[in-house]
């Protein structure tokens, strides 16, 4: 007997046949039983979930960013929560960006912590805060309307961020706090995802304002040498930030600072039609700022501040700050090396702070001279 087909050489049934004729034709053509089907569902079911899950579970092993997702959904979830925003369903690229989002309620930074900008505060207030809180008295202007894009400039340490923080806290804005590597070290296809999740949850929870802070290093001059998924970021940035413009109603502003606005795109700077220049501190604004800055600390009453503010030319507001840091610092050295056991450190002196001055100016110019070879090497 031919073993396993019919053999056409002879007429002898194979195996198979043999089998199949054993086995009653009803049985083989009968529909199933409702029991059967139920329990062939069951079976698909659980096999199908079985592999979706399986490849879910290893999708998601492969993926390395997947601990930095989980991370920015906790800090996500918790945020939300704290500012109380609720039933709002939030994208996984849109909980990434909540996780830069700062509450306005949190947030510490008022006009009043900011020195020597009364200028740019007021003109701050008049275009971006009183539109926002006295809507109804704008809302019939369209040239009244607070703009949609706001850049500040200047050198590094003199208050951009400050006064950024301030604006969203003075209006009661949520705060997203973009920093530029937060789109530009992604994926290739992550960071376009991630663009249009800063506006979708920007407006989601507006109103709001997206801070970038050195926004030259995203948007700055577009060469032939970016990256395509990057030239494609930028694009899709400002066709999402244009869309803002067309919303008559939206309430989001994006704010940008930089240290270098020559870097900017001019299509990134025609959408920053609001500008203000954050200059290093005049003299006076040096006072003021010093003002500020010792108003709560325990100093004689010999200082004189005016004369620090004349030894201080070319310092920051960054820079003044560390200056009265190592005075106060001073004291605090002098009180540990006696051994003193004394409840009170002494007050910050006019040599204090002469010293640290002296020491700022050492450091700064040593700075200097390292971005100098920096540069020439
Ligand atoms: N006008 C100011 N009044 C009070 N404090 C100031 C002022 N300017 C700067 N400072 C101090 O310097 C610190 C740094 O300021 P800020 O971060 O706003 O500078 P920036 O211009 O954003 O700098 P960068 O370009 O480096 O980001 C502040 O936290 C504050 O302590």
């Amino acid at each position: 007997m031919c073993p396993a087909r019919r053999c056409f050489g002879c007429s002898t049934p194979s195996q198979a046949e043999m089998v199949l004729r054993e086995v009653p034709v009803e049985q083989v053509t009968r529909p199933l039983g409702r029991s059967e089907v139920i329990g062939l569902l069951f079976r698909l079911t659980v096999f199908g979930a079985v592999t979706y899950f399986t490849i879910k579970w290893m999708v998601d092993a492969l993926d390395p960013t997947r601990k930095q997702k989980v991370e920015a959904q906790k800090q996500a979830e918790k945020l939300m929560k704290q500012i109380g925003v609720k039933n709002v369903k939030l994208s996984e690229y849109e909980m990434s960006i909540a996780a830069h989002l700062v509450d306005p309620l949190t947030m510490q930074i008022t006009w009043r912590d900011i020195a020597g900008l009364d200028e740019v505060i007021t003109e701050l207030k008049e275009t971006v805060i009183l539109p926002v809180q006295k809507r109804h008295l704008f809302q019939r202007s369209r040239l009244l309307q607070p703009p949609k894009g706001v850049l500040l400039y200047g050198p590094p340490g003199c208050g951009k961020t400050l006064i950024a923080k301030a604006t969203a806290k003075e209006a009661g804005f949520r705060f997203i706090n973009l920093q530029p590597s937060t789109l530009t070290d992604k994926w290739y296809g992550e960071s376009q995802k991630l663009a249009a999740a800063v506006f979708s949850l920007a407006l989601k929870l507006q109103p709001s304002i997206i801070f970038i802070d050195e926004i030259d290093s995203f948007l700055r001059n577009r060469s032939s040498s970016d990256h395509e998924a990057t030239a494609m970021m930028k694009a899709q940035f400002m066709s999402l930030w244009d869309g803002l413009d067309t919303d008559y109603s939206c309430q989001v502003i994006v704010m940008g600072a930089t240290n270098r606005p020559q870097d900017l795109d001019s299509a990134i700077l025609r959408r920053m039609p609001t500008r203000f220049h954050i200059n290093q501190p005049s003299q006076k604004q040096r006072e003021q700022i010093l003002k500020l800055i010792l108003d709560d600390e325990r100093v004689e009453l010999t200082v004189d501040l005016e004369e620090v503010s004349k030894e201080t030319e070319g310092f920051s507001g960054s820079d003044l700050r560390e200056t009265c840091r190592d005075a106060a610092l001073m004291c605090v050295r002098e009180y540990v090396s006696s051994g003193s056991d004394s409840e009170d450190i002494r007050a910050i002196s006019q040599s204090d702070l002469q010293r640290a001055v002296s020491k700022m100016k050492k450091s700064k110019s040593a700075g200097g001279h390292m971005l100098l070879h920096a540069a020439l090497d």
